[in-house]
Parts: C-alpha cells; structure tokens; sequence
C-alpha cells in the first residue's frame, strides 16, 4: 500500500470504514445478477442505512456517480476492494491454536478480507509440526525466526486471556506490528503498534437487546388490548 493511499485512509472515519465492506458486498452480489449500475438510494434501501450516508461514505473513496443512473458497478467493486486493501493479501501469524484460533484458520472467508494466516503458533508441544486447512503449526518458540524469514508484522492474537499481555509483548519484539485481538484483555501496546479488538459477544449483546425490547413492546401492545376490552 503507498504511503499516499494509507495516508487517505486514516482520514476516513471508523464508521464508515466499517460500512464500505457492507457496500461492497452488496455491490458484488448485484455484479453477479448481471446489474451494470447501482445507486446509492438502492444500497441504502438494501442495507438499511440513509441513502445520503451511503453517498457520503462512497465520497471517500473517489468514485462519482452519474446522475439518474447511478454507480458503473464494475468500478465500484473495484475501487471498493483496492481501497479496503482486500485485494492485496495481507499475511498474517496466529497466536494461540485453541478453538477460536483453530477455526479462524479454517476460514477460507478471511482470504476474500485481504488477511491470509500463513502460519499458527502454540506452546503445546504435540501441535508443532501439524497443519490445519494446510497452515503450518510451529511452537511458539520458532516465532522470531520465521517472522525474520519472512517480515510479517500482522498477527491474530487468541490465546486464553491471561496470557494476553505477554504473548502480545512476545509478538511485538519480534516484529508485529498489527495485533488483531481477540481475547478480552486489553493489551497495553507502544503507540506505533496498532491493535484491533474484535469481539463476537458484542453483537450478541445487541442482538438479545432488540429482541428484548421487540418483547417489551409486545408486552405493552397485549396490555393495552386488555385495557380496551375492559372499558
Ligand atoms: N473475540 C471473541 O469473540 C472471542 C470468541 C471466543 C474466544 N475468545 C477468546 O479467544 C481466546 C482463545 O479462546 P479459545 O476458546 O480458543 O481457547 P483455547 O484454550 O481453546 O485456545 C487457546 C490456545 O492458546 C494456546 N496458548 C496458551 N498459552 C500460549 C502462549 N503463551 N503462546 C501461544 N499459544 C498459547 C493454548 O495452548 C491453546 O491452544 C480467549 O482469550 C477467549 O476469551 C474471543
């Protein structure tokens, strides 16, 4: 990635970064159905957002579309996939081959995001020299000596939460330079060191919260039915 095109990137807020992979989707599906234009009233509609939030967000990216038409799909999945760096695989060292770590590696998805784990590394003896969806697994002791090898700076981090911090401090003096954290400790880093903390139980959180308040309105709609009855 140039330096100009990281230096654009960093302008674009987090919001919208994590918008613009729910566009392209969108926009390579109806690629596929053979569609030649989309406009930003049409994304909206099928991802649920404002249609001037879509237009905003494509504003980041320099693409422009035409009046009453709208997008040329094509060069929106196109400038959509450089922009998002998904087209220039990004490889990556996992730490930690439990279960998480274990089916992150079994994700072909990843691939498709631009991140490529290339190797896993675990302090169980028995797991060195084993391979899952073909990705080698080391001993973490080897770590310094493949990332030398190799200059990957990006690294998963899914080991158990208590051995976050130094696994995290591990990664770093080797080289890491990007931790994807998954674990739920938040890892004290230096300041050129970039770490993003992904969580799946957040959504769940959100999702039982709506449900809850779907319940709720249920509840009150019930309640006034019986209030009418009754008058
Ligand atoms: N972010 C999420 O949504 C999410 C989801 C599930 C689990 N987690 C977190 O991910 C982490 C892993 O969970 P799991 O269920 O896969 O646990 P796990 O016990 O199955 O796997 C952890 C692996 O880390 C290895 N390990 C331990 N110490 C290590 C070290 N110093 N260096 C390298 N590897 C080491 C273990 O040998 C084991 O193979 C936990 O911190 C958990 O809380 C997060």
């Amino acid at each position: 990635m140039s330096n100009l095109h990281s230096s654009i990137q960093f302008k674009v807020p987090e919001p919208t970064l994590r918008r613009l992979p729910w566009y392209l989707a969108y926009a390579q599906l109806v690629l596929k159905e053979g569609e030649l234009y989309l406009s930003s009233t049409q994304i909206a509609k099928n991802i649920a957002v404002d249609a001037s939030m879509v237009a905003k967000d494509l504003s980041y990216v320099n693409i422009s579309g035409r009046t009453r038409v709208g997008y040329d799909v094509k060069e929106l999945v196109g400038i959509l996939e450089a922009f998002l760096g998904f087209t220039n695989s990004h490889k990556a060292f996992l730490f930690g081959v439990g279960s998480l770590g274990g089916a992150l590696m079994h994700d072909n998805g990843l691939e498709q995001f631009g991140l490529e784990i290339v190797a896993g590394f675990d302090v169980k003896y028995e797991l060195s020299g084993t391979s899952i969806n073909r990705i080698p697994i080391h001993h973490l002791d080897r770590f310094v000596e493949l990332q030398q090898q190799t200059g990957i700076n990006i690294g998963v981090l899914t080991v158990p939460v208590d051995k976050a911090q130094m696994v995290s401090e591990i990664m770093i003096a080797g080289g890491i330079q990007a931790i994807w954290n998954f674990t739920p400790f938040r890892i004290r880093v230096p300041e050129n060191i970039i770490v993003q903390n992904t969580s799946i139980y957040a959504h769940l959180a959100v999702m039982f919260n709506r449900l809850n308040a779907i319940k709720e309105d249920e509840k009150k709609k019930i309640l006034n039915q019986r209030h009418q009855k009754l008058k």
